[in-house]
């Protein structure tokens, strides 16, 4: 996110800030993506006028007739009021190196945590790994919108990544790290990246040996 201009916010604006922050999250939470004045003004009960001014500190934050999107404002006013957001994750294809995963969950990390995994694997359904749920393949796409999950972890092998990446794409998933190295197809919107370390393992050897 590119920085915004904050000039010194007056106290008054200050103080209402963690008021705007917690309804915000309620209307992300709801799935409302954009507001303006007069709507958000009803849910804080604060003048729109004051709203408008208040925002004015961060920047140009919305557009006259647009109104403001819900995800903006909260990357805005977490920065000042510094909160971590945190970005929670899935992983699909519970199996030896998922397990080593789901066990580590980026504990160095606070702002990644993998909130679930899924496997096709019906033995491992309703296990868990530490306290990340494993659920069936047919529970993914109810978990993932459920959690609004937008960014996947796969370590299913190449063979059956493909099965995995679309129904992960169709459930909304649009970021994936694959660990398997075989190219997956996915739509122009979602993100794969590739993290092979045989070839990583590879390079290393080969300038260990050349350098
Ligand atoms: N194990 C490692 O150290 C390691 C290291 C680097 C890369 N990799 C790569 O990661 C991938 C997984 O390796 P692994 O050793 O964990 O394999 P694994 O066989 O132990 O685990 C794969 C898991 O994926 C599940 N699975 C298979 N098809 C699925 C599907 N369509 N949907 C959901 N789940 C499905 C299986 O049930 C299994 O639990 C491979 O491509 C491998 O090359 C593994």
């Amino acid at each position: 996110m590119e920085e915004t201009q904050v000039k010194k916010i007056p106290n008054a604006t200050a103080k209402r800030l963690p008021l705007y922050y917690r309804n915000l999250k309620f209307l992300e939470e709801l799935g409302t993506c954009r507001i303006n004045s007069s709507e958000f003004s009803k849910l804080v009960q604060v003048p729109s006028a004051t709203i408008r001014k208040d925002f004015s500190h961060f920047g140009e934050l919305g557009r006259s007739g647009y109104g403001y999107e819900v995800s903006y404002l909260i990357s805005v006013f977490s920065q000042t009021l510094n909160v971590k957001e945190v970005t929670k994750l899935a992983l699909v294809g519970a199996g030896n190196l998922g397990k080593a995963l789901l066990k580590n969950n980026f504990r160095r990390n606070d702002d990644l945590v993998i909130t679930c995994a899924f496997d096709n694997n019906e033995t491992l359904s309703g296990t868990t790994v530490g306290e990340i749920p494993i659920y069936s393949m047919k529970e993914l796409t109810q978990q993932i919108k459920k959690r609004k999950i937008g960014t996947a972890i796969s370590t299913v092998p190449s063979k059956y990544s493909q099965n995995a990446i679309d129904l992960l794409v169709n459930s909304g998933v649009t970021a994936i790290l694959n660990f398997a190295p075989g190219r997956v197809k996915v739509p122009k919107h979602v993100h794969v990246h590739y993290i092979d370390l045989t070839t990583e393992l590879q390079t290393l050897v080969y300038f260990n040996e050349n350098m």
